[in-house]
């Protein structure tokens, strides 16, 4: 299986989970150790790859060795290894990883050491993403409080994974280790849903109103689509756009477990939508949560540091300004667009936004750190964008900027 997700045809953890399903017969701590060394694989590669060079047996052996190395106890591992695989590894072990090249120590393509070595304290970021990341969950305020979902968190199988509210989202817990929240009553009936606590920031970007005509432009699942509803109170109308018929279709039953009624779920076409066209102007707040290349998630995608490259940087790049573009035109005068990514690349991020603004005149900048702060009181931050990171944050990397059109011939 680690050979098939090397391959970088398809997700890893799609690859697992197909993996998984062909074995049901399989235990729930056998799929965690498999599951954790296959990702602490991704996480580490070409370390791994550089300390497997001086190894016996097959490649993917070897690196399989070293994932469990990391996730197992040595006494845990050592019935499953050949003695020449005992005494390499425990030669391994006495490597000083500090006299590696960043980009090997850390498990970094060179170009991507290059760009995020570009950015302020680059060596804590680096080391952040390569720690797996805690499971957030959201409390859906439509239907309970944070407060209350804690409370009976207090007893039962969630109180083994040691839930606490999250520091900045008034909406977010999170747990140690990996619950299986998706099984509990709390999540069937629409009280949780799984979002990390930078997702939940991001949304408070929007602060939408009751009764607002609002569009979620790049919806996908829906997981930014259900907190706005809630904020909304259920009232006025919330589009969920998204080009994906698959990505919609999988937020439809999240929508109905949510109880929320306003939103309105349709597939645009890429350019040029009717439908698109028909609500220029009309928004009071759009949200463009926009295809990126991911790397702000790297703690939960390891994979995607081998999966992306320049050329795809470049690709996401023109996709998001065409994005933008388009979306902007169903703001209202007076209305708030709101810019967000998950990736750290400036150019996906502030560069975006500067050559929007450049175009378009008719939008202003907004302050992104003062009106999270607003809805997040713990996050102080300096303006006018909001990023978010692992090793600050404590959340994935997110980047958001608001923007406000003018009031008609205000520019
Ligand atoms: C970052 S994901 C959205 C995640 C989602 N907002 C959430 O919180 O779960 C970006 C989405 O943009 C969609 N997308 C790609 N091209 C698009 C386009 N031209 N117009 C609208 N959505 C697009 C993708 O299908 C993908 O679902």
């Amino acid at each position: 299986m680690l050979g098939e997700v090397l391959q970088w045809q398809y997700p890893a953890d799609q690859v697992l989970s197909r993996w998984m399903r062909a074995r049901p017969k399989l235990g729930a701590r056998d799929r965690a150790e498999v599951t954790e060394a296959v990702f602490n694989v991704l996480r580490h590669l070409r370390r791994y790859r550089n300390l497997a060079e001086s190894g016996v047996g097959p490649a993917a052996r070897r690196l399989a060795i070293l994932g469990l190395n990391a996730t197992l106890t040595p006494e845990a591992l050592r019935p499953g290894l050949e003695d020449d695989e005992q005494a390499w590894l425990e030669h391994i072990r006495r490597i000083d990883l500090g006299a590696l090249p960043r980009a090997v120590r850390e498990s970094l393509p060179d170009w991507l050491d290059e760009r995020l070595g570009e950015l302020p304290d680059s060596d804590a970021l680096i080391a952040a993403l390569n720690q797996p990341a805690p499971l957030d969950i959201r409390v859906n305020p439509l239907k309970t409080t944070r407060e209350a979902v804690l409370a009976a968190f207090s007893s039962g199988p969630a109180a083994r994974h040691a839930p606490v509210a999250t520091p900045y989202s008034p909406w977010g817990i999170r747990f140690e280790g990996r619950p299986a929240v998706t099984r509990w009553p709390a999540f069937e009936k629409g009280e949780i849903e799984v979002q990390d606590e930078g997702s939940q920031i991001l949304v408070s970007l929007m602060a939408p109103r009751r009764g607002e005509m609002i569009i979620d432009y790049c919806a996908g699942a829906g997981g930014k689509t259900l907190l706005l509803g809630a904020l909304m109170r259920s009232t006025g109308r919330l589009y969920a756009f998204d080009v994906s018929q698959a990505r919609l279709a999988r937020a439809k039953p999240r929508f109905a477990r949510s109880g929320l009624s306003n939103i309105v779920p349709v597939v645009i076409s890429d350019t040029g939508d009717q439908r698109v066209r028909r609500l220029r102007g009309k928004a009071h707040r759009v949200l463009v949560d926009a295809p990126c290349t991911g790397l702000g998630t790297l703690r939960r995608n390891p994979d995607l540091k081998w999966r992306q490259h320049p050329d795809s940087v470049a690709e996401f790049v023109a996709l998001q300004q065409r994005i933008l573009a388009e979306a902007a035109t169903c703001v209202a005068p007076e209305g708030r667009l709101v810019y967000a990514t998950c990736s750290l690349l400036p150019e996906e991020n502030q560069q975006q936004v500067e050559a929007f603004l450049q175009e378009n005149p008719q939008f202003e900048l907004l302050d992104a750190a003062a009106i999270a702060a607003e809805r997040c009181p713990g996050l102080a931050e300096a303006g006018p964008y909001l990023q978010l990171r692992p090793d600050r944050h404590g959340t994935d990397g997110f980047f958001a900027a608001v923007l406000q059109r003018r009031k008609e011939g205000g520019v």
